[in-house]
């Protein structure tokens, strides 16, 4: 992998208002702010809960405001794979702070093609890693990007130049694999998810590591090379994600390393369709 870097433009040419962007998973929900040159300025984790309504979002977010000292933005992009929570948020931003807010769906987005037996299925957060990917192809001048994302489950979203999700491969997530794996075995120890020193472990937390770590990243090399192998031009792949930053360096398909790949998809995603309407 090369180093942490970013092709993300910092602001585009107009000041814009403050955005509210959310990507809701099965496990987490990020938050952020941007300012008016569209730069996160705050970020905020909290565990996703199916189980809050509208008004124990609306607290929720008022009060991640209210410690940070920020004031609530007039608007707000979702991003959610964990219904109903996305729909609870848009009815908390929408009634009790009068915010505009835009849920990202394929059918919310004609200028994406979706290219897949069933496009309204595709998870919100994939397309959000394809807006993401799109400084990278250009940048890059590739034809191709693949973005792996490290979630609940590992997703690998297969992106093309001009807005084209061809799609791509669902993976255990790692930490559910561990799960897995002591949920069934008695005498297994939990342990952290880190690169042993060496493949052959010399006791059991190293084995394991190497098995979840080390096995982990040759999956992930695997299916690059396969997805690689089916392309008929070259593709640069960009991995997300808490995990991603443990197989930085073990992991040799992987061009780039970005943690907040999806969060700022979420914000180009915004940005353009605010150019595509033609509102400043
Ligand atoms: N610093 C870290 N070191 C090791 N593992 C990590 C780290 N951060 C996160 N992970 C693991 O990587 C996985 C992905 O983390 P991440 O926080 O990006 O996704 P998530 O919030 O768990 O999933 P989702 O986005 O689907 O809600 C998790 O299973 C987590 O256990
Ligand atoms: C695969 C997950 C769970 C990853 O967050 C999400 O993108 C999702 O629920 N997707 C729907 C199925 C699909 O994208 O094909
Ligand atoms: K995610």
């Amino acid at each position: 992998m090369r180093p942490v870097t970013s092709a993300h433009a910092a602001s585009p040419a107009h000041a814009a208002q403050p955005l509210l962007v959310i990507d809701i998973g099965n496990t987490s929900t990020v938050l952020g702010l941007t300012d008016g040159c569209r730069a996160l300025v705050d970020t905020w984790r909290v565990r996703t809960n199916r189980d809050l309504l509208p008004d124990d979002l609306a607290r929720q977010v008022r009060s991640l405001f209210a410690m940070s000292g920020r004031e609530l933005p007039a608007q707000a992009v979702l991003s959610s794979v964990a219904p109903p929570v996305g729909e609870n948020y848009v009815q908390a931003l929408e009634r009790r702070f009068g915010m505009r807010t835009f849920s990202v769906s394929s059918a919310a987005l004609p200028q994406v093609s979706v290219e897949l037996d069933d496009p309204a299925g595709v998870g919100a957060d994939r397309l959000c890693n394809l807006f993401g990917a799109q400084p990278y192809l250009e940048r890059e001048n590739a034809e191709y990007a693949v973005v792996v994302d490290f979630g609940t489950s590992t997703n690998f979203d297969v992106i093309g130049r001009g807005h084209r999700f061809l799609g791509g491969i669902l993976a255990t997530g790692a930490q559910v694999s561990a799960d897995a794996l002591f949920a069934r075995a008695a005498k297994l120890p939990r342990i952290a998810l880190q690169a042993p020193p060496r493949t052959i472990g010399k006791n059991t937390v190293q084995a394991l590591q190497a098995g979840l770590v080390f096995g982990y990243a040759e999956m992930v090399d695997g299916l690059l090379r396969r997805t690689r192998a089916e392309l008929d031009a070259p593709a640069i792949t960009i991995a997300t994600g808490g995990f991603a930053s443990v197989l930085q360096g073990i992991c040799t398909e992987v061009d780039f390393y970005d943690e907040g790949l999806t969060l700022r998809g979420l914000i180009e995603l915004w940005e353009q369709r605010e150019r595509g309407q033609g509102q400043p």
